[in-house]
């Protein structure tokens, strides 16, 4: 357990040098057990930038407090809940970017985001010269088991990406490794494509 959480620390703070949790915006976690379901996942509120003991915290399957804690689960714990119970993955990473929100705003109205010609896909395993990225794209439900259902009709691999519109971007992967590179490709994709379209104005 001692292990996990300073792994979760480590990418909190690789993900904080990139100021990708700006207005204690974020949340991660990362599977602790398979049966039962336990997993690491950030306190509700603060500002993922800084470190604190109480930074983590370990849930159960259905997103409760495992241990006892005076801290909350992150507010969209159950978005991290689906991915566990639907797959077998170990991490999730969700950031909010003014280019991730960008683009979800752009391509919200389609329901999803589509990406090629771009060599960093490969980074989702795809590796043919015509292949295609699809990021799907909900709404933002301010009711968060509403938000959840939505959400976990796009879960369906061990790894994945959902946009919720003009909020942010959730990542999920087998481990820490699969899941920072999945969120970093798809930061890269948004930033470029936000780019393009303004040099092209
Ligand atoms: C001001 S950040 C908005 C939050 O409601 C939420 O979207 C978020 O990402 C962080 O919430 P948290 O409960 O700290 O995990
Ligand atoms: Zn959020």
């Amino acid at each position: 357990m001692k292990e996990k959480w300073e792994e979760l620390a480590e990418v909190k703070r690789e993900l904080a040098t990139r100021d990708w949790f700006m207005a204690t915006s974020g949340n991660l976690s990362l599977k602790v057990s398979d049966e039962p379901l336990t997993f690491l996942v950030t306190a509700s509120g603060k500002d993922k930038r800084k470190e604190t003991k109480e930074d983590f915290l370990l849930v159960d399957a259905d997103g409760r407090p495992a241990e006892a804690t005076h801290v909350k689960p992150s507010a969209e714990t159950l978005l991290h809940v689906e991915i566990y119970n639907k797959t077998n993955a170990g991490c999730v990473l969700h950031v909010h970017t003014v280019d991730n929100n960008i683009v979800s705003e752009l391509y919200g109205d389609e329901g999803e985001v589509v990406f090629s010609n771009q060599e960093i896909i490969k980074a989702f395993g795809l590796w043919e010269e015509d292949a295609q990225f699809r990021i799907p794209i909900i709404p933002n439900f301010a009711h968060i088991p509403t938000l959840a259902k939505a959400f976990a009709d796009h879960v369906h691999g061990d790894a994945g990406a959902v946009l919720i519109r003009n909020h942010g971007i959730t990542v999920w992967g087998k481990d820490v490794f699969e899941a920072k590179k999945f969120l970093e490709a798809c930061e890269f994709l948004c930033q470029y494509h936000v780019k393009l379209l303004l040099i092209k104005r």
